[in-house]
């Protein structure tokens, strides 16, 4: 049996979907999240960031070849040069300053999740790292097209537009589609066992995901 991204999602289906479609983001989508979850998954993104920056780094490590070498290389690079960057920016316009993020005591659903795909690569391959990796790179276009789809999805005056703009951005979906064309390639020919691993691995990741997005609803009480 041949196996791609589409079967290991089938694979755990409810957890992917109660991902993508979670409250936090439907909220986003009807612009009618509370303004306090926003900014507490802001300021703990910026955390993830750095740890995601760091799997990338832990990807460079484990490469092996060239064109692995340099994907993981640029992925680190946009990383620490760019996307903090306009992360801070991003959170600034949200009244969150550079002090504040500097200070934040990491919640427990962030250091869950991005330790746990640090260990993940750091146990495995390449390979696992990826799938640790792919609720993350390939989610989130998901979710901008979920967003993008939905007549509820609100567009004039929406708080959360740069947000959905962000993702919904060709470049954005592009790096999204070259990632799930990068697993459909891999995960053809790997056993059922090690398919079984790997589902493991992106199940548990997606459900981290959605944990995620938990916390700030929780956070807005
Ligand atoms: C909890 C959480 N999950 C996913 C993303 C999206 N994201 C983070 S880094 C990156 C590209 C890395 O090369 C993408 C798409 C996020 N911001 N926060």
């Amino acid at each position: 049996m041949s196996q791609n991204f589409d079967t290991l999602k089938n694979a755990c289906l409810d957890q992917w979907q109660a991902y993508i479609q979670h409250p936090f983001v439907a909220g986003i989508s009807e612009a009618t999240l509370p303004a306090p979850a926003f900014r507490h998954y802001l300021q703990q993104d910026y955390l993830f960031l750095i740890h995601f920056a760091r799997a990338w780094g832990l990807a460079v490590y484990k490469s092996r070849d060239m064109s692995e070498l340099r994907h993981s290389l640029d992925n680190l690079k946009t990383i620490v040069d760019t996307e903090m960057g306009l992360h801070v920016d991003y959170c600034r316009a949200w009244g969150i300053d550079q002090e504040q993020l500097q200070n934040l005591p990491e919640a427990q659903e962030t250091l869950a999740y991005t330790r746990f795909v640090l260990d993940c690569g750091h146990r495995g391959d390449f390979l696992d790292l990826h799938v640790a990796m792919a609720p993350c790179l390939i989610g989130y276009a998901e979710i901008a097209d979920w967003i993008g789809a939905r007549p509820q999805t609100v567009t004039v005056d929406n708080p959360y537009q740069a947000w959905i703009d962000m993702y919904r951005d060709d470049e954005y979906q592009q790096a999204a589609r070259l990632e799930r064309a990068w697993l459909d390639e891999r995960l053809a020919d790997v056993s059922s066992a090690r398919f079984e691993q790997l589902t493991t691995t992106f199940r548990d990741a997606t459900r981290l995901e959605a944990a995620f997005w938990q916390m700030g609803m929780d956070a807005a009480g």
